[in-house]
């Protein structure tokens, strides 16, 4: 696989730097989890653990911190998800492990960065989200913005751009031979994603000043959800004049007797209308009118059902692991290398912890001597809830 042989230790931390982890996993790197160890506070369970291993490091011990070092020396990355200065107060820090290895890229994945008033606060996605400028565009007309889960901020600004960091010095070090920090701020990655917004508000009918009254952001009746009469619901994105003549001939209705498409001040009553007809329909009704058209009308699908539908089907878009647990599969896919994600069920803390040290060249006896100053623990059966 494309990223074969590349050796990444991810610090276990939450959401975002274990996707990152998961992202080179799947594409071939040996990703290393050090967790802390089972009985400590602040271990969480790793859902994004798709073909990692684990070893379980106390990092608070000195012996702890020295074997992270040493384990550093070999490896290619460091994922670290801490606050601003945690790894610094542990011995840690970037001057430290490039120091002593020059090729390490070191990528730092916090929710504000390095620097800058709230380098050191706690924080979650929502609130990096809504720093970034990007939460006050988000949210139906008279409503409260609203963060969709902890999807922007955590996974598409944090462990995604982390990860085209990380590929992107990698790519820069076949040249030089030489690691470096990525400094990778949820807030700074979610609001870059979004480019688009800074750069599209001087697009004619595109944005009003009220968040929910534009073409994108729920305002549209074209650019909608509906609900049909099973209770579920059918998602519009009939936005070119083509389309939505297709999206208007399939709900049964006559362009002539309507007002234009364009026409902002007609869109509440239009959502209306497109509303009681949805209604009429089951999914599957509707579904059966508007597939194979370039009405751009398909289904809400619940996350058993995007699994089953034909199309994702037919691309194999959502995988089984041995366990029968079904999730999707890396994206995109790379025609002559593609990633093969692991089957195997999610590692146990401390499941490979003696493998991973023997094969980063430490001794039996190093390895006793870790153990008996409890800065390492073996395999734990229980995995963390
Ligand atoms: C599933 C829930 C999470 C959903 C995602 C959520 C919406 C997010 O947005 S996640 C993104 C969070 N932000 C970042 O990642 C940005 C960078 N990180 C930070 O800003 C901080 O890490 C922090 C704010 C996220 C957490 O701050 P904290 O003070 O806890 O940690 P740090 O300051 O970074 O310092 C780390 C300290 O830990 C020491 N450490 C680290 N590794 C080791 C080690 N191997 N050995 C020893 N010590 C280690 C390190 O030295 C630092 O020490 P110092 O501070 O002394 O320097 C989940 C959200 C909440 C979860 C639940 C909750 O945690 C309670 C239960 C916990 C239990 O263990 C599991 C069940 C829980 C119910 C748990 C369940 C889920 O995981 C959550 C609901």
């Amino acid at each position: 696989m494309a990223l074969g042989g590349l050796r990444v230790l991810e610090l276990a931390g939450l959401a975002p730097a274990p996707l990152c982890g998961m992202i080179l996993s799947d594409f071939g790197a040996q990703v290393v989890r050090v967790d802390r160890l089972s009985r400590s506070a602040g271990a969480h369970q790793d859902v994004q653990a798709r073909g990692k291993r684990s070893l379980a490091l106390d990092l608070k011990r000195p012996q702890g911190a020295a074997a992270l070092r040493r384990l550093c020396g070999r490896a290619d990355v460091l994922i670290e998800p801490f606050r601003h200065g945690v790894m610094e107060r542990l011995g840690l820090g970037p001057e430290v492990l490039l120091q002593e290895n020059p090729r390490l890229i070191y990528a730092r994945l916090t929710g504000f960065g390095q620097t800058g008033k709230y380098a050191k606060s706690a924080g979650h996605d929502i609130n990096y989200l809504a720093l970034s400028g990007v939460l006050s565009k988000l949210g139906r007309k008279n409503e409260n913005p609203y963060a969709p889960v902890n999807l922007l901020a955590d996974f598409a600004g944090g462990g995604v751009i982390c990860a085209l960091g990380v590929v992107i010095a990698l790519f820069e070090r076949a040249r030089s031979g030489r690691g470096q920090v990525i400094d990778a701020s949820m807030v700074e990655g979610v609001a870059y994603l979004s480019s688009f917004l800074w750069k599209s508000q001087k697009l004619l009918g595109l944005w009003s000043e009220t968040r929910g009254e534009s073409l994108l952001d729920s305002g549209a009746p074209f650019y909608e959800t509906y609900r049909t009469s099973d209770g579920k619901f059918m998602a519009v994105g009939a936005i070119e004049p083509l389309f939505y003549k297709q999206f208007i001939k399939g709900l049964g209705l006559n362009s002539d007797e309507l007002p234009a498409q364009m026409s902002v001040s007609d869109w509440p009553e239009m959502k209306k209308k497109f509303a009681s007809i949805f209604a009429q329909k089951t999914q599957a009704e509707w579904c059966s009118i508007f597939d194979s058209t370039d009405a751009c009308v398909i289904p809400v699908l619940s996350l058993d059902d995007a699994a089953s539908h034909q199309h994702n089907k037919e691309r194999s878009s959502f995988i089984k692991n041995d366990q029968g647990e079904m999730s999707p599969r890396p994206a995109p896919v790379l025609s002559r290398t593609p990633a093969v994600p692991s089957r195997k069920r999610d590692p146990f803390i401390g499941e490979h912890t003696e493998e991973i040290l023997l094969e980063y060249g430490f001794t039996k006896q190093e390895i006793a001597k870790l153990h008996s100053d409890k800065a390492i623990e073996f395999k734990n059966l229980k995995a963390n809830l």
